[in-house]
């Protein structure tokens, strides 16, 4: 794998994703870098990954080729700021997994129209199965695709999208995505309970049952519709759970749920772009 050195700005739950699949996946340990104010996190990371941690900025990023910005959108102006000027001067790849930053106003905040990737990843990352959309600002080569690209695949599957927008619609499928599987995955567990499984039975059947289901759904060449139709004999019990469904316009449902959280981001998005 190509060892570009690069520098994580934030050392919380996104980065240790990042750095813990590009560990597994025989990156250079001495090539990561990353910049984390929190001791103990700061610690945990030297300790875990054997990486080089630092507390501030701009000794961090000195030489490096590609600079990691994962910290909270709401610091990233302030964080931008504090390394343009060590950025400036130079075409440093700049990929950012924050929520609902633009391309533009990462390089307005970066004092430079600098390459810019915009990565969503998802919090399944964190076990290197996360779904990864990817956006590439005009200023990205074919290099730095290839860079971002298999940095981010080192924590799951990625997918790029052709226009920034497209980057709103990923944060409602994948980005909040698991939340949704997991509040399903809380109601069938308290359903099983309510029907008499205990709490453990319920839980475990319950994650089973939709870690198997996805894994079908992955490996099959047959499409999720068709793979439901498999286990929905005519007139059985499948049926008549998904009868309930239907009655309450689920596909509505999660269509609205799904605008409402594209909406969300674009807002987010303006919000963020007020700041200077
Ligand atoms: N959690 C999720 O599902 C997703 C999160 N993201 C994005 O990932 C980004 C990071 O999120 P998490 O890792 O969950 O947050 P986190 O809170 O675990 O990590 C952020 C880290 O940044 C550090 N930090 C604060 N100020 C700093 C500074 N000035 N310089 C360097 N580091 C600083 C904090 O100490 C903290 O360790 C966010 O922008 C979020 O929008 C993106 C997709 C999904
Ligand atoms: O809820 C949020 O705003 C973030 C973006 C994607 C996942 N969590």
């Amino acid at each position: 794998m190509t060892t570009a050195s690069i520098a994580f700005i934030g050392g919380g739950n996104m980065a240790t994703s990042l750095i813990a699949g590009l560990i597994a996946d025989g990156y250079d340990t001495a090539a990561i870098r990353v910049v984390e104010p929190d001791d103990q996190r700061r610690g945990e990371l030297q300790a875990r990954f054997g990486v080089r941690a630092f507390a501030a900025g701009a000794d961090a990023i000195d030489g490096v080729e590609i600079v990691a910005l994962c910290v909270k959108p709401q610091v990233a102006a302030a964080v931008c700021r504090d390394l343009a000027p060590a950025l400036a001067a130079r075409r440093v790849l700049v990929i950012s997994v924050m929520a609902g930053v633009r391309e533009a106003t990462l390089q307005r905040w970066l004092g430079a129209p600098l390459p810019v990737v915009r990565a969503m990843p998802n919090t399944p990352a964190m076990v290197q199965t996360g779904a990864i959309g990817l956006h590439a600002s005009a200023e990205v080569d074919a290099a730095g695709r290839n860079h971002a690209e298999t940095i981010l695949r080192a924590a799951g599957l990625t997918r790029w999208v052709d226009s920034e927008t497209q980057i709103d619609a990923v944060t409602a499928i994948s980005g909040s995505g698991p939340a949704y599987f997991l509040r399903f995955m809380e109601a069938l567990e308290e359903a099983g309970v309510a029907l008499g499984l205990d709490a453990e039975t319920a839980r475990l059947l319950t994650v089973q049952t939709a870690l198997g289901a996805a894994k079908m759904a992955m490996e099959s060449d047959e499409t999720p519709a068709r793979l439901r139709e498999r286990v929905t004999s005519p007139g059985g019990t499948t049926a008549r759970a998904l009868a309930v469904f239907d009655g309450a316009d689920l596909h509505d449902l999660v269509a609205r749920a799904a605008r409402a959280a594209r909406d969300r981001a674009a807002e987010i998005s303006t919000e963020l772009e007020g700041q200077s």
